[in-house]
């Protein structure tokens, strides 16, 4: 059974079919990539998938239930988590203490309120393995505002490993970032591949094309190709598509 699948999801905007039925099926343990020109409704995808915006027709299953009419925070309990778009990071508190809120509130601790989160130790040692899981270990005691934007997307990495979710939905992961920094989460994503199930929206050709076990094409709301990296690669309509977004770049 695929782990999450939409079936003939649409969703329109005034005029404008940002979602034009639209199906697809991510399998477990797999990464994959969602990719299209802008405005090919990527975003609008996402939200449906993590609850954010509600189709106006189709559905959206989850381990084969039907979550459609799930919320957010319901979606989250079941193990969906969205990273990037919202940040979720506290610019004056410490690296670890962003963390451990995280991991506190995965734990469901909220009667801790009033004690610092990273003052407990279980907690703050589960901070500080998912900050050497991304690299940040040596930052863990520096205030958050410090950390340079790479280094902000791994914290939201870290975040969303705290919360243990099956489904990952990273939000363009790359996007602001340098060629190092997005040579890191490239390494740092590959790292979690095949331990997390991956939706990745991104416009970073080449980390989509490293990273990703299969790539689906979005064109104008729906899905016109997908396919492992060689397949799409070598697909005419895709081509097509992209080459009539490089004339206006
Ligand atoms: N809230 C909204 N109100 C009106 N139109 C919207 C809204 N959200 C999205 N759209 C439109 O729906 C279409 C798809 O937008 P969406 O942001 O999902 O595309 P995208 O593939 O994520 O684009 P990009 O790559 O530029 O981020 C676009 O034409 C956009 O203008």
């Amino acid at each position: 059974m695929s782990l999450l699948e939409t079936r003939n999801l649409m969703k329109s905007f005034g005029g404008i079919r940002a979602t034009s039925d639209l199906s697809l099926s991510v399998e477990p343990g797999e990464l994959h990539a969602i990719i299209g020109p802008n405005g090919a409704g990527k975003t609008t995808l996402i939200t449906q998938l993590c609850g954010t915006q509600a189709p106006d027709a189709g559905q959206v299953l989850f381990k084969g239930r039907d979550i459609t009419a799930l919320a957010p925070h319901k979606r989250a309990r079941l193990g969906i988590t969205r990273s990037f778009q919202i940040t979720s990071l506290i610019a004056d508190m410490t690296v670890v203490e962003n963390i451990a809120l995280a991991v506190q509130a995965r734990e469901g601790s909220s009667f801790r309120f009033f004690r610092a989160a990273d003052s407990i130790p279980a907690t703050r040692a589960k901070a500080m393995d998912l900050l050497a899981r991304v690299g940040l270990a040596e930052k863990a005691g520096m205030v958050t505002s410090a950390l340079s934007h790479g280094e902000h997307r791994h914290m939201e990495i870290a975040i969303a490993l705290a919360s243990q979710a099956e489904l990952m939905l990273l939000d363009e992961p790359m996007a602001g970032l340098g060629p190092e920094e997005s040579a890191r989460m490239v390494e740092l994503l590959r790292g979690l591949k095949g331990r997390h199930t991956i939706v990745l929206i991104e416009h970073d050709m080449d980390a989509v094309f490293a990273l990703a076990d299969r790539i689906s094409v979005l064109v104008y709301g729906t899905i016109i190709a997908t396919g492992d990296p060689a397949s799409i690669h070598a697909n005419k309509e895709v081509e097509a598509a992209y080459l009539g977004e490089e004339t206006h770049a």
